[in-house]
């Protein structure tokens, strides 16, 4: 089983390369925003939970999210492996993941950073923003709190994979092609 945990900052483009690596290694893809919004949408008891959360911006608590990824992960024994994307969010959630995984005999295979200028990400969220109906994408002080979020909490991911030798950087900026290619090439020297 090959598991891949996608990294980045909001905006750097995880959710479109995930459509390709998913299909190019026959993984499943679980985005725990996607299942978020899903639930939202659905007005479900999961997504009455999350929805202060993300509406400003914040993370969801850590057992509420861990919760539903283990529930989503039980759901796909037969998978050649998963893409992450989303989760782990912080240190928390990295360990519960490295408990979790063993116990379906299997481990993070490595992570795979896409990295970007801040600049360019909120730009791009903000386009997204027009279209997407996103509402954490619309606002710049949602964005903000996000970006908040993401330095205090999941920028320490990458020393914990860093110790663990399972971290791969690769620039984000160039065609969805040419990030595709160097994500792959990545992946195919594991
Ligand atoms: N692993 C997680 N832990 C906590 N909250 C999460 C997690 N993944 C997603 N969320 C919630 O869903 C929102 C949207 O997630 P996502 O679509 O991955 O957004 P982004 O564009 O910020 O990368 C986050 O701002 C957060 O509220």
């Amino acid at each position: 089983m090959i598991n891949i945990v996608l990294f980045g900052k909001p905006g750097a483009g995880k959710g479109t390369q995930a459509e390709f690596l998913k299909e190019k290694y026959k993984l499943t893809h679980l985005s725990t925003g996607d299942i978020f919004r899903f639930n939202l949408k659905n007005d479900t008891d999961l997504g009455k939970q999350a929805r202060v959360f993300m509406d400003n911006g914040e993370l969801v608590p850590c057992e509420v999210t861990t919760a539903m990824l283990i529930d989503e992960v039980k759901k796909h024994p037969d998978t050649a492996g998963f893409l992450f994307d989303g989760y782990p969010r912080t240190l928390d959630q990295a360990e519960a993941l490295d408990q979790f995984l063993p116990t379906i005999g299997s481990s993070v295979t490595a992570t795979v950073a896409l990295e970007a200028d801040d600049e360019i990400l909120v730009a791009r969220l903000l386009e997204r923003g027009k279209t997407s109906g996103r509402a954490d994408d619309q606002d710049e002080e949602k964005i903000r709190v996000r970006y908040q979020e993401y330095n205090e909490k999941t920028a320490p991911l990458i020393g914990y994979y860093k110790e663990q030798n399972k971290f791969h950087a690769v620039n984000g900026i160039g065609t969805i092609e040419e990030i595709t290619e160097r994500l792959t090439s990545v992946i195919d020297n594991l």
